[in-house]
């Protein structure tokens, strides 16, 4: 595609230097340009990519993006100036790209939890009703059968827009992806043409990003901002509010979509009613406006509950018969690292969960504890570089619901993991716990000192396999070191 054409996807850019060439891509990593890349100079935290224009045009650049003028470049490459390259980036891409979000049923998913389990139950309501599918999101990209590695919840918007041209060309026509407050702020799904928008919850996190929960909260509400502002009866647009989350009433007022609210408590179009509950799974009636239905799903705990009301009303409003939607969340068995069961035929339970926020923590614990026939023993940790005014608050809540807290790692990244041990100290207020700085030696006191009829929970790193010290990735799985940990205490 010639430059000239491309641009016209930009409303307002200065231009200097001359010629039209052909692009042959668009890059934001000098380390990827190739002879004839668009190289999009991207004002990072770490680097500022417009340091990387000169090797760029080095390695073949035909054109670049900027934010300002570029001085020392030969006069016959292009520099496109611009106010935000991120933006302008999201938007290219998805011109560049041949608008495939615009060929696609595209759900959006946002919220503090449940938006992989959200995504990934979406995912399979629309397979069960025979769609091709893609999801992107924190665990992988999947396009039908096929899954990618990701670096992000959300990409960034090449990324993003290079995995939507692949969909169409695997003939997916049905999308779903987490969308993270991160992305949002930043732009990256700028460009993106959503259907639906999914809205699960909002409590705290990523206040070193966001620095007040306001505006993180409002960084969430761009997705329904986004969400179409003009009607179009042949693709109306559909946001899903959680009827029992305060933030919900905001974002109504943020949107021109249809609205379709869903709850437990108060007043929604989509209900459930009479939940009853055990260790192996969850009823209660669903009220909808096609019908009252029973279901009977594996899905532990009133918080799956509510993702499981988002899956429905989002495939509700997508066209999916209710009949179609139940079958699915009745055969759903769960997403890898949530509510995962570790059993090798042990006399009491492990329970692997990625609960890392002081909502999912709360809420993961008192669903234990509702069906604990003995003590329920926790291990968890808080990241490093990350909100640290969560530490304390989930140390609390660690100690108020665990009958033996243990205090452990989890991503140290660039902290001293003692230090986030102490931060995490802070929040208690004289109730027993245990610090165990080394993950593996945590998770063995643990299970070393479980009985017959306990709880282990396991919380934090769900699906990862690793554990990050400083910049480097350690292959550590809770799955396998609790199994490790069970061998060891029945060979003894
Ligand atoms: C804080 C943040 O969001 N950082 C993101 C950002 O990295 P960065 O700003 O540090 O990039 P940088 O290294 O400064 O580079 C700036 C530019 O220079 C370019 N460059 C760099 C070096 C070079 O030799 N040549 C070159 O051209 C880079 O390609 C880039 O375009 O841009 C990268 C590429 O898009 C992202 O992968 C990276 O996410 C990091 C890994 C991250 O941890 N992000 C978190 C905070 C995040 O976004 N999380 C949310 C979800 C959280 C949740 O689910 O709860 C997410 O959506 O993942
Ligand atoms: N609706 C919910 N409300 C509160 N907690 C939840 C909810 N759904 C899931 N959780 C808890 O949050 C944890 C993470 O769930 P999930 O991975 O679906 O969330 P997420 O929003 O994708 O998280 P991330 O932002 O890290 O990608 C689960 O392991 C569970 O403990
Ligand atoms: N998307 C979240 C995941 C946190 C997972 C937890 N294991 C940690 O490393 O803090 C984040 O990047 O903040
Ligand atoms: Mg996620």
């Amino acid at each position: 595609m010639k430059l000239d054409a491309i641009l016209t996807a930009l409303h307002h850019y200065k231009r200097y230097g001359n010629g039209n060439p052909e692009i042959t891509s668009l890059e934001m990593d000098s380390r990827a340009v190739k002879e004839g890349s668009l190289f999009i100079c991207i004002k990072g935290f770490t680097v500022d990519g417009h340091e990387f224009a000169l090797e760029a045009v080095k390695k073949g650049a035909a054109a670049l993006l900027s934010e300002k003028p570029l001085n020392h470049l030969p006069d016959d490459i292009p520099v496109i100036v611009v106010n935000d390259t991120k933006r302008a980036m999201a938007v290219l891409a998805d011109y560049f790209y041949d608008q495939p979000t615009h060929k696609l049923h595209l759900i959006g998913v946002t919220g503090t939890n449940g938006k992989t389990t959200t995504t990934h139950l979406i995912d399979h309501i629309f397979r069960n009703a025979g769609y091709k599918t893609g999801l992107i999101g924190t665990m992988y990209t999947k396009i039908n059968d096929q899954q990618y590695e990701v670096k992000n919840t959300t990409p960034d918007s090449l990324t993003l827009q290079k995995t939507f041209k692949k969909m169409i060309e695997e003939n997916v026509t049905h999308a779903s992806m987490e969308v993270s407050s991160h992305a949002l702020h930043m732009g990256r799904v700028h460009g993106c043409d959503f259907d639906v928008a999914v809205f699960t919850n909002l409590t705290q996190d990523h206040l070193d990003y966001h620095q007040t929960m306001e505006e993180y909260r409002n960084a969430k509400g761009l997705l329904f901002a986004q969400l179409g502002n003009k009607y179009d009866h042949d693709h109306p647009k559909f946001s899903i509010l959680n009827g029992d989350d305060p933030a919900s009433d905001y974002y109504r007022h943020m949107t021109s979509s249809h609205i379709v609210t869903y709850g437990i408590e108060n007043e929604c179009e989509i209900m459930a009613k009479d939940l009853k509950m055990n260790a192996s799974g969850t009823s209660f009636l669903l009220v909808t406006p096609e019908g009252t239905f029973p279901v009977q799903m594996k899905l532990i705990g009133k918080f799956s509950v509510y993702n499981v009301l988002a899956a429905i009303a989002a495939s509700l409003v997508s066209g999916v018969e209710i009949e179609k939607i139940i079958e699915a969340v009745e055969s759903m068995e769960g997403v890898r690292g949530r509510f995962e069961l570790v059993d090798c035929g042990q006399n009491f339970s492990v329970i692997i969960d990625y609960a890392h926020t002081p909502d999912s923590l709360d809420n993961l614990l008192k669903t234990v504890k509702e069906f604990a026939k003995k003590r329920v023993i926790l291990v968890v940790g808080c990241g490093g570089d990350r909100d640290r005014t969560k530490r304390p608050l989930m140390a609390k809540i660690a100690v108020q619901w665990a009958d033996i807290p243990i205090f452990t790692s989890d991503n140290p990244r660039n902290e001293d993991p003692h230090q986030i041990l102490k931060d995490m100290a802070a929040g208690v207020d004289g109730e027993p716990f245990h610090s165990i700085v080394d993950r593996e030696e945590a998770i063995q006191f643990a299970i070393s000192n479980a009985e017959e009829g306990d709880v282990v929970v396991i919380a934090g790193k769900g699906h990862e396999t690793y554990q990050q010290i400083g910049d480097k990735k350690f292959d550590f799985d809770d799955r396998k070191v609790a199994i490790r940990a069970i061998q060891l205490k029945e060979n003894k």
